[in-house]
């Protein structure tokens, strides 16, 4: 690998919410020894200042990475999400910087499905309000309201990584699986795709919610929708807390139309372990909570920690974006012997053509080149026979619509 033009050990990560041991080891064993490491979110004020002389941040789902959280975050080159959700970071205005955002996209998936069967099976035979009556030194022993779940119905909402194996898993069990998602799916094994959220909902004994957090997706359940679940039914939230209106679901519990739910994500998530948890869920015992634990086991923790650790690894010695949610994704392999120039613009016509006459108008001689945009930036990486250290940086950077210009080696 070429000597890169910012030494490795001036190269700051702070990494937060104790991502996991395999992406220090990873970062370490690479040559990447400044890590500030938080087992917390930082507060905002905290955030701001970390932030400021880092290169690369890492967080899980609670660090807030805004607008104004980032435009403090000058020396910026990537973040990354230690998760699959990526809703905490403004994506845009990080796209806005030049700055990829990359997460792991599917490290924690079979934790999640795995945790949603064992809850599907749990509400069924009512174990929740079981448990807590032995627990109060009560003993009701009863096959009321217990059910198989074979031979049931599981609607998913959203088949995506997450619901299509926790369709399979269902499958496997015996539940007949119906879905809905906005696009049109390849149905796992028997799974039948409904064309309406509703019809889903009219049907099944489980409803298990499998979305991202978008604008769509916003209190996607809601009374409404809580009315047309069949009544003595369940719902499952692994999501995002943003899907379904708690208030709601808080009314159809108490109005007994649903038999039970399991809630792992919540509208406020307190911001530490030492924070009270405030939800009008917590009176329900017929309700399973979870602190937001759907990805949290330690094998999905060592594969995020290592995946995610390994894409700043690739961006930083080599400028490759692949993977990358707000961003062009661009792979050069790494080439011994020659140069390299990262290239990150608005994409507007004949940027290309601007930025190969400043190279060529210093005499630099391009062995390879690739181009990606998306609908408003576009990223070029350019490997040149020369050392491109001698153009000028500025000549780059000043190209108008220039978002960022970096010599990598
Ligand atoms: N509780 C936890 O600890 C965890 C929660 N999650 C959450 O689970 C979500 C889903 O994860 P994956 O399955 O990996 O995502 P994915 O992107 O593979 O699947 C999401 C699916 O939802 C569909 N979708 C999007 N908008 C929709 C809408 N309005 N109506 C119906 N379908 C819609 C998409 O087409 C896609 O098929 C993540 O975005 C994250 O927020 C993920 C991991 C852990
Ligand atoms: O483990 C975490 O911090 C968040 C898990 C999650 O919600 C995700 O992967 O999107």
């Amino acid at each position: 690998m070429s000597k890169l033009s910012l030494d490795k050990a001036k190269i700051k990560f702070l990494l937060l919410e104790g991502v996991h041991q395999s992406a220090v080891d990873a970062l370490n064993a690479d040559g990447y020894s400044q890590i500030e490491f938080h087992k917390k979110a930082l507060p905002e004020a905290e955030l701001k200042a970390a932030i400021a002389d880092a290169h690369f941040v890492g967080i899980r789902s609670r660090t807030q990475l805004t607008e104004s959280v980032l435009a403090e975050a000058q020396k910026l080159i990537a973040v990354g999400c230690f998760c699959i959700g990526t809703n905490q970071v403004d994506l845009v205005a990080a796209a806005k910087r030049g700055v990829p955002v990359f997460n792991a996209p599917f490290s924690n998936t079979r934790s999640v499905a795995e945790l949603v069967m064992a809850e599907i099976i749990m509400l069924m035979r009512g174990i929740p309000e079981k448990n807590a009556i032995v627990h109060g030194g009560g003993w009701v022993k009863s096959a009321e309201n217990s059910f198989e779940v074979r031979g049931k119905t599981l609607g998913i909402v959203g088949y995506g990584h997450i619901g299509t194996q926790v369709g399979v898993l269902a499958e496997a069990f015996g539940m007949q699986v119906v879905f809905f998602d906005i696009e049109t799916k390849l149905p796992l094994g028997n799974a039948r795709q409904l064309a309406k959220l509703e019809e889903v909902l009219a049907v099944a004994d489980v409803v298990t919610l499998h979305v991202p957090e978008t604008p769509q997706t916003q209190d996607m359940i809601g009374a409404a929708q809580l009315a047309k679940m069949r009544p003595n039914s369940h719902l499952i939230n692994a999501s995002r807390g943003t899907v379904v209106d708690i208030d709601a679901l808080a009314a159809a519990l108490a109005s007994k139309h649903l038999a039970g739910a399991a809630i792992d994500v919540f509208p406020i998530e307190p911001k530490g372990n030492d924070e009270e948890f405030i939800s009008p869920l917590r009176q329900f015992d017929n309700v399973i909570l979870t602190p937001h634990i759907g990805g949290s086991t330690l094998e999905a923790q060592a594969n995020i920690g290592a995946e995610v650790a390994a894409k700043f690894i690739r961006y930083s010695n080599n400028g490759s974006t692949l993977s990358a949610v707000n961003f062009p994704e661009v792979s050069l392999p790494p080439h011994p012997g020659k140069h390299r120039i990262l290239h990150t613009h608005r994409n507007t016509p004949g940027m290309l053509a601007r930025i190969n006459e400043v190279i060529s108008g210093a005499g630099v001689n391009i062995s390879a080149q690739y181009l990606q945009t998306t609908e408003h930036l576009g990223y070029v990486v350019i490997d040149t026979d020369q050392s491109s250290s001698h153009i000028a940086l500025e000549q780059l950077t000043a190209i108008e619509g220039t978002i960022r210009c970096r010599i990598l080696y």
